[in-house]
């Protein structure tokens, strides 16, 4: 415990115990008289905030209740959420995090990590002083470019590296120290934002590619100079410069974005039990995406990936992805293509309807990453059915209302053929007196293990190996009892043991790649867990 006392000391959420400081800190530390006289367990605090958390009226009310409380005790917020993670996952994440951004400027109470501004320019090293820890090991940063399916949200996106960051810890128990989340405001082209006198951005357009780039460049000068062994996390960016920027800094520092390489892995970590499902080959599906954006390219590349390892060439791989965005079917007499997407313009009918498309290409997997809801409807979804026994059908675009489909309209229109996951959860869905139990394939049982494999490896860089590995851990923890009732993913209730299982296994690869900064342990399991954050009062 540090050298705080009195109010100060109640008011640190790191260092507070609230009612749970005994009598003899509380005649040690200045507190006597500032609580009530009962000294309580943790666990006695915890079943308060789960009483007071039931009064609350809906998920957003839950939502700004858990972020009060992680303003007011650490310890307290992450064993609360550690009574039931499948629970509050929807709570401090998404969906519900969604509605949080929306209203951000409305809802705000205290900033919780680090605004860096445009107007900052010249200045961020000197700007990263001010926060006070000094060995930060991951910034989960995000511009507001695209928050989840639902556009540009400039500064209110700060809601998204908070809640990432949080399951960093509550899933694959990174210490919560050296985790920071950063909202780099570069204005916003959301005219409503731009004129709610509440929005807490710059109020200005977003900048120039070129502007963007060159602050984002002093952004990662500063943080390589203030935390040399810091990872940076890409999160929410618009799709362009997501991927423009990954290119660029993929092999030269540590960092990795999360819609491109933690949506292609927890995407191939699907698509590896679907396979042992319809009982085929990854290898020899056809795939067609439904969006061609950061998580578009990100999975088609990683689905390459895993193809290539199944022994195709690269060639091989990308002839069986084809993608579609809101200009139509990708195909070489397209003129607007990107150099992230032209490997995937195979020679095709030109087309805008999806429908058509399915039946010339015949995929076996479809992919929706289009941000758009709605969009599979039952002629998709029955096409899709007619040229498959088992279609693979994912929508994966967030939150709720922006998935392609629901898993009920899944099942209902593919007469219970679906392999369906979404990124959200959906309930059970009975049809017929058969029951469904939907997947959810969202990139959280991915990002929270990698960063912990990253912080105890000190990994230098973040290659697409390393996702491939934690697709392969997370997809081998199903059992064959989930697999027969079409479910992909572990249960959410085991996220922690599932995510330490992954993180141990992403680290084993990061150590076989040579990328780690400390010499190899004997035990890479010790290494992870002897870092583990315990939602506990130490002694
Ligand atoms: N489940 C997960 O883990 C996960 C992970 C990352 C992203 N996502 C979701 O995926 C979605 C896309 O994210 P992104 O980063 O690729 O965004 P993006 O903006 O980079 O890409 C969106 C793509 O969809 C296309 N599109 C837009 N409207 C369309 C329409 N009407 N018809 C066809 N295509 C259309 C665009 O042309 C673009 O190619 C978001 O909703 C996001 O929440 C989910
Ligand atoms: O945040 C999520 O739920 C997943 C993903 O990163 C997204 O952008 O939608
Ligand atoms: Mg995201």
């Amino acid at each position: 415990m540090n050298s705080l006392t009195g109010i100060a000391l109640l008011e640190d959420p790191k260092e507070n115990r609230g009612t749970a400081f005994n009598q003899a800190e509380r005649e040690e530390k200045g507190l006597v008289g500032l609580l009530p006289p009962v000294v309580e367990t943790l666990e006695n605090q915890v079943k308060r905030c789960l009483y007071q958390l039931s009064k609350k009226n809906n998920d957003l009310e839950q939502y700004i209740y858990l972020a009060q409380l992680a303003d007011d005790n650490q310890t307290l917020f992450f064993a609360v959420l550690a009574t039931d993670p499948a629970r509050f996952l929807k709570i401090v994440y998404d969906p519900t995090v969604g509605t949080a951004c929306l209203e951000f400027g409305h809802i705000y109470r205290k900033p919780n990590g680090m605004y860096l501004s445009m107007d900052q320019r010249g200045k961020l090293k000197e700007v990263l002083k001010n926060w006070p820890v000094g060995d930060v090991r991951v910034i989960c940063v995000s511009t507001g470019g695209r928050i989840l399916g639902l556009g540009d949200l400039g500064t209110n996106g700060m809601g998204i590296p908070i809640g990432k960051l949080q399951l960093y810890t509550a899933c694959a128990a990174v210490q919560p120290d050296v985790l920071l989340p950063v909202l780099l405001d570069c204005g916003t082209d959301n005219e409503k934002l731009l004129n709610d006198p509440l929005y807490l951005g710059l109020k200005q357009k977003r900048p120039t590619t070129d502007e963007l780039d060159a602050f984002v460049q002093e952004f990662v000068d500063a943080v390589q100079e203030r935390f040399p062994k810091c990872c940076i996390h890409f999160e929410d960016w618009k799709g362009t410069d997501a991927l423009r920027l990954l290119a660029r800094y993929v092999t030269e520092i540590s960092c990795y974005n999360d819609d491109i390489q933690g949506t292609g892995s927890v995407t191939v970590a699907g698509l590896y039990n679907a396979m042992k499902i319809s009982k085929g080959d990854l290898k020899d599906q056809r795939v067609l995406f439904f969006g061609a954006g950061s998580a578009g390219i990100g999975i088609a590349n990683m689905i390459a990936s895993a193809m290539k390892l199944e022994g195709l060439s690269e060639r091989e791989a990308r002839e069986r992805i084809s993608l579609f965005d809101v200009n139509g079917l990708l195909e070489p007499s397209r003129k607007d293509l990107s150099p992230d997407q032209l490997p995937y313009a195979h020679p095709a009918q030109p087309t805008k309807d999806l429908v058509a498309a399915i039946n010339e290409l015949k995929p076996t997997i479809l992919i929706g990453v289009s941000t758009v809801g709605g969009t599979f409807t039952q002629q998709v979804i029955e096409a899709m059915s007619k040229l498959n026994e088992r279609p693979v059908i994912f929508a994966l675009s967030n939150p709720t209302e922006h998935a392609e489909c629901t898993a009920e309209d899944a099942y209902k229109f593919s007469k219970g053929k679906a392999i369906y996951a979404a990124g959200v959860q959906f309930d059970p869905v009975t049809i017929d007196g058969k029951t469904y139990e939907p997947s959810q394939a969202n990139n959280f049982y991915i990002f929270p293990a990698v960063g912990m494999a990253i912080v105890a490896t000190e990994a230098e860089h973040v290659p697409d190996e390393i996702f491939i590995a934690a697709a392969k851990a997370t997809a081998d923890q199903v059992t064959d009892e989930q697999l027969a009732k079409g479910i992909l993913f572990p249960e959410q209730a085991d996220v922690q043991k599932v995510s330490h299982v992954t993180a141990v296994k992403s680290a084993e690869k990061i150590f076989e790649l040579g990328l780690a900064r400390i010499d190899k342990p004997e035990s890479v399991d010790t290494l992870v867990t002897s870092l583990e954050y315990k939602p506990i009062y130490s002694e």
